[in-house]
């Protein structure tokens, strides 16, 4: 996507060969800098501490880190040690474990010597094509909005919650896809931007994707979804995942089950849009599962923002005696979810919906 007119994706290899860049997204949206890893370990720290978020991207970057690790020491013990520590930087978002395993299959066959370059070729390529899966994400998902657009007049209003957008993957994005296809398309669309606590992600980063795409849209506080549908303001919910589950359930940014609840209640149809990388086969019940990463409860009793002096600053809003707890995803059940708008089309939140549109991946699963 362009930012100031600029193509940029979320994440890249300089010309060097060597430098991986990416955005930190700490410091949108009063800042844009763009910085280097250079080691495995500097791969790990940028998506610990979330300079690198959002599913497809968590993966892009363990992939590109596994590659850093291949340029100091490409033996059997390093490619073991890289797997794990990357491993162990973000527990729910499945394609981190995808994409290590998908970098173990490539490079482990190979002779200590060739790594290196395998690596960064595969890495590559994984950055591709999840640019080519959310470009056909949103391919089948412009056609729900095309269709609601085509029934009444006006915009059509999208809420989304969290940032699921082309920052949260290497481009396009998952929720925005569609979102952005529609625009080009010329259907007129207003986007409800849930602000995302307790890292106002929607705040931060979808506010700052539709600005800078200027696509209408307004920010509003997480709890006022549900009265947004009661008034009939919300035409479709269109939201990413951290893990789908072979059965259709949906693990996501923390409050998203309450957003589908609320839709549920005022007949919306509430979608969610992901790459099939995102699918853990190996999981039924999100909910008994699928592990909920527990975040630092400063997230919680402080926020982040931009005084009037320009500085960007974090302030306390609770009592100092007051505890925060800060689970950061939640599981919204199959039978909430209207549909999962994957890069094959769009399947029923089931079982047999998902395993018909990727009957190889399931085939594999149930031996
Ligand atoms: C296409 S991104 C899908 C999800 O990863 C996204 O909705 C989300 O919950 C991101 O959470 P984050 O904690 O910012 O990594």
């Amino acid at each position: 996507m362009k930012v100031n007119g600029i193509p940029y994706r979320s994440i890249w290899l300089d010309p060097d060969g060597r430098t991986v860049r990416i955005i930190d997204q700490t410091r949108l949206p009063h800042d844009f800098p763009v910085v280097g890893l250079r080691t495995m370990q500097e791969a790990a720290t940028a998506i610990r501490d979330m300079w690198v978020r959002g599913a497809p991207l968590i993966g892009a970057t363990a992939a590109y880190g596994i590659a850093l690790q291949m340029v100091e020491d490409a033996s059997d013990g390093a490619l073991d040690h890289a797997c794990a520590v990357l491993h162990a930087t973000r527990p729910t978002a499945i394609n981190l474990r995808w994409a290590l395993d998908d970098m173990r299959a490539v490079l482990a066959p190979l002779p200590p010597g060739e790594r290196r370059a395998a690596a960064f070729a595969r890495a590559a390529a994984i950055c591709d094509e999840d640019v080519e899966i959310n470009r056909r994400i949103g391919e089948h998902g412009v056609a729900l909005i095309e269709a609601i657009a085509a029934r009444k007049p006006g915009p059509v209003n999208i809420l989304t919650h969290c940032n699921a957008g082309w920052l949260a993957t290497v481009d396009w994005g998952t929720a925005t896809s569609p979102i952005y296809q529609a625009v080009e398309r010329g259907i007129e669309v207003h986007v409800w931007v849930d602000e995302t606590r307790p890292r106002n992600q929607g705040a931060h980063l979808t506010s700052w994707e539709m600005a800078s795409h200027g696509i209408p849209h307004h920010l509003i506080v997480d709890n006022a979804g549900g009265h947004l549908m009661q008034h009939g303001q919300v035409d479709l919910c269109i939201v990413g995942t951290d893990r789908t589950t072979a059965r259709g359930d949906v693990c996501n940014k923390i409050g998203t089950y309450l957003k589908a609840l609320a839709a549920h209640d005022n007949g919306v149809p509430f979608y969610v849009a992901l790459p099939s990388p995102t699918i853990d086969w190996r999981v039924q019940d999100g909910v008994a599962e699928i592990p909920i990463e527990e975040r630092s409860a400063e997230e919680v009793t402080q926020v982040w923002g931009r005084d009037a002096q320009g500085q960007v600053r974090q302030v306390r809003i609770a009592p100092e005696a007051t505890p925060g707890a800060n689970p950061a995803f939640d599981v919204t059940p199959a039978r909430l979810v209207t549909g999962l708008i994957t890069e094959r089309g769009i399947a029923p939140a089931s079982a047999e919906g998902l395993a018909a549109m990727f009957p190889e991946h399931a085939a594999r699963a149930a031996e």
